[in-house]
């Protein structure tokens, strides 16, 4: 089935291009996306058929190794995108749709980011429990309330943050975590969850607060609320309906959080925080202006946007250990007039945060993991009776 370039299919029509095969995984979020992406190349390529496949991968499947020990070494990698990029290498997909936060920062040799496509909200949220007065903040939370989150940026973020607060694992799908907050019998008070995977499946109304630095003091993950599709590299055919759907904008903020979070050497697990705006242009050269505004509903206010080459990107980071204790921050603000040049501008700021300490952080992150993952597969030896 092996299609590099688009393969012609003769069918009593005439000759037609065979469809372009949509690779996913089965959540209802990720198929979701798979259909946004499906729209978007239908507005530019209508002549064009398409397949969605949805596919479940090993992340999905297993739901009982603690995250942290399923995503070390090696596996790390092929977790949630494993499966699918065998499917691509093999010519059975043609393209895979991810959150491009769950996208290793370096692919598999033959495989590229073809397109990164208009950023969602890219904040966190705050859902709380039904028992709880919906107005609840982080801040307004009672003594000891327990946060559900297996997210280690966002329990650590909080500890720092908010020392009073405590926090749980939780695990699922975006529909799974929400019944277990809602459950009778629930260990949580709170649960935080990324706001664009919340507005997609049109469950933004549970949100109690939008998270940010100016919001609960939040900075999101890498590539958070952005769709990354990957491609072969030698698609040429790809690579053109990609170009066709692309957000400039959004790439180059997440050119620049990826670069960064390359630099320092973190898997989806360690606990960077990052917050991206434009600001200036159209001769709004003073005063900041957010890559998105949104109103008291948590909606983005659509307005003309300047020219995004008469504008500067400002990039915070923040690195913060997994009790709180220690962090780092830093925010910069660079015209970037390519992606590349975004890169650049984020493994500087990855440079500058490590000068100010964030690698004795990430360091010590590195040995305890190691160490939790040691002591995990010895119980699991000792409980099956192996030595
Ligand atoms: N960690 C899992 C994950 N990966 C992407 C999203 C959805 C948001 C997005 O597109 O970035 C989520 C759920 C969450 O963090 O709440």
């Amino acid at each position: 089935m092996a299609s590099m370039t688009p393969v012609e299919v003769n069918t009593s029509a005439g000759t037609q291009l065979a469809p372009v095969n949509i690779g996913t995984r089965n959540s209802v979020l990720a198929q979701i996306q798979a259909r946004a992406v499906e729209r978007a190349l239908k507005d530019a390529y209508p002549d064009r058929t398409y397949n969605i496949c949805p596919v479940v991968v090993q992340g999905d499947r297993d739901k009982i190794t603690p995250l942290q020990q399923l995503s070390q070494g090696e596996n790390a990698k092929s977790l949630w995108t494993g499966e699918l990029e065998s499917m691509l290498e093999s010519g059975d997909l043609d393209i895979i749709v991810h959150c491009l936060k769950d996208m290793p920062t370096q692919l598999p040799d033959h495989l590229e980011i073809g397109a990164i496509l208009e950023r969602e909200d890219a904040r966190d949220a705050l859902l709380i429990s039904p028992r709880l007065p919906k107005e609840t903040t982080l801040a307004t939370l009672p003594h000891g309330a327990t946060i559900g989150t297996s997210s280690v940026r966002r329990a650590a973020t909080l500890r720092k943050l908010f020392p009073h607060l405590t926090f749980a694992d939780l695990r699922g799908n975006v529909g799974t975590r929400l019944a277990k907050l809602d459950a009778e019998d629930s260990p949580y008070s709170a649960i935080i969850l990324a706001a664009a995977g919340l507005k997609r499946m049109g469950l933004d109304s549970r949100i109690s607060q939008y998270l940010s630095s100016t919001s609960g003091g939040m900075l999101h993950a890498v590539g958070q609320g952005a769709l990354g599709i990957e491609i072969r590299k030698n698609d040429e055919g790809m690579k053109e309906m990609m170009s066709k759907i692309r957000c400039e904008r959004t790439t180059r903020a997440c050119s620049a959080e990826r670069a960064l979070l390359r630099t320092l050497e973190g898997g989806c697990s360690v606990p960077i925080g990052v917050e991206t705006s434009w600001q200036g242009g159209k001769g709004l050269a003073i005063g900041v202006q957010p890559a998105k505004d949104y109103d008291k509903h948590g909606n983005a206010v659509e307005e003309d946007e300047p020219d995004v080459n008469d504008q500067e990107l400002v990039l915070r980071a923040l690195v913060v250990s997994v009790d709180g204790k220690e962090s780092v921050e830093y925010e910069a603000t660079r015209k970037v007039r390519s992606a590349e040049e975004a890169e650049e501008m984020g493994r500087d700021v990855a440079k500058i945060l490590i000068e100010k300490g964030a690698d004795k952080i990430l360091e010590k992150i590195n040995v305890e993991k190691q160490w939790a993952a040691k002591k995990q597969l010895e119980e699991l030896k000792a409980k099956s009776g192996t030595s």
